[in-house]
């Protein structure tokens, strides 16, 4: 097998420990968390009880196929734990994510949540953001102006690189929609020299409605787990941090 897909398995079952009966759970979005939904699945087969929140129409049809129970987000006052993935995690544990299109649930999701466990293999730590394009999720009218836009805010706040591209679904010129309806403007910073800052001025744009920025919230406990081959190294785990 694949060294990174063998850590995401080995992140995604180490997240298990995090859990305990009767929880609600945010289920995160993407190839790493699909490893965590299947051991979930698993623990559920065996009489685990919890109550699940899916980030994405394919995070919740993956958990109804293997019995999870899922809730309604806004029959929900609070999540216990959520575990998601992430394509970058920068040495404050800021996050940048969305490479699955799904980072407007996620992060509703992930500020409502108590404890976030982030699951990654190793080739995701970065000592900071912007390698890995980051996805915007904008409404579809008036996107190009709202790409423009994005392009002078990455340059203002001292991007290394600006280039906003369209997402697309398959074919060249068909947009990819998101789970809300929406579009993801997928931008090549180059680098990120101060993440909280970009954040703020991207979601300051009008037709901006998130960006994959995942700052700490200091309300949430983050704990992040990177596999590989050889096992799991678990970092944080403090409010805030
Ligand atoms: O943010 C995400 C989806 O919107 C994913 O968590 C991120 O793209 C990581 O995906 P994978 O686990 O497949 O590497």
């Amino acid at each position: 097998m694949n060294p990174l897909d063998l850590g995401k398995i080995q992140a995604a079952a180490a997240a298990i420990d995090y859990l305990e009966d009767g929880m609600i759970v945010g289920l995160g979005t993407g190839s790493t968390t699909n490893h965590f939904i299947a051991m979930l699945g698993d623990l559920v087969a065996k009489g685990f009880k919890i109550g699940a929140i899916p980030t994405s129409q394919a995070s919740a049809r993956l958990a109804e196929s293997l019995g999870i129970a899922l809730i309604d987000i806004n029959q929900a006052e609070r999540i216990d734990v959520t575990v998601d993935g992430a394509d970058e995690v920068d040495q404050f544990h800021n996050l940048l994510k969305g490479g699955g299109g799904a980072l407007l649930r996620e992060k509703i999701v992930a500020h409502a949540t108590d404890h976030m466990v982030v699951i990654a293999d190793r080739s995701k730590r970065v000592t900071d953001l912007g390698a890995f394009p980051l996805p915007v999720e904008v409404t579809s009218f008036g996107f190009t102006i709202t790409a423009k836009k994005i392009f002078d805010v990455l340059r203002e706040t001292g991007c290394s690189d600006a280039d906003v591209k369209l997402r697309e679904a398959g074919a060249p010129g068909r947009p990819f929609v998101t789970d809300n309806g929406n579009f993801i403007l997928d931008c090549s910073c180059g680098h990120i020299p101060d993440a909280a800052t970009t954040a703020q001025a991207l979601n300051a744009i009008p037709g901006v409605v998130e960006n994959g920025i995942f700052l700490s919230f200091p309300h949430t406990r983050r704990t992040i787990i990177f596999g590989d081959e050889d096992g799991v190294e678990v970092m944080g785990g403090v409010v805030g941090v």
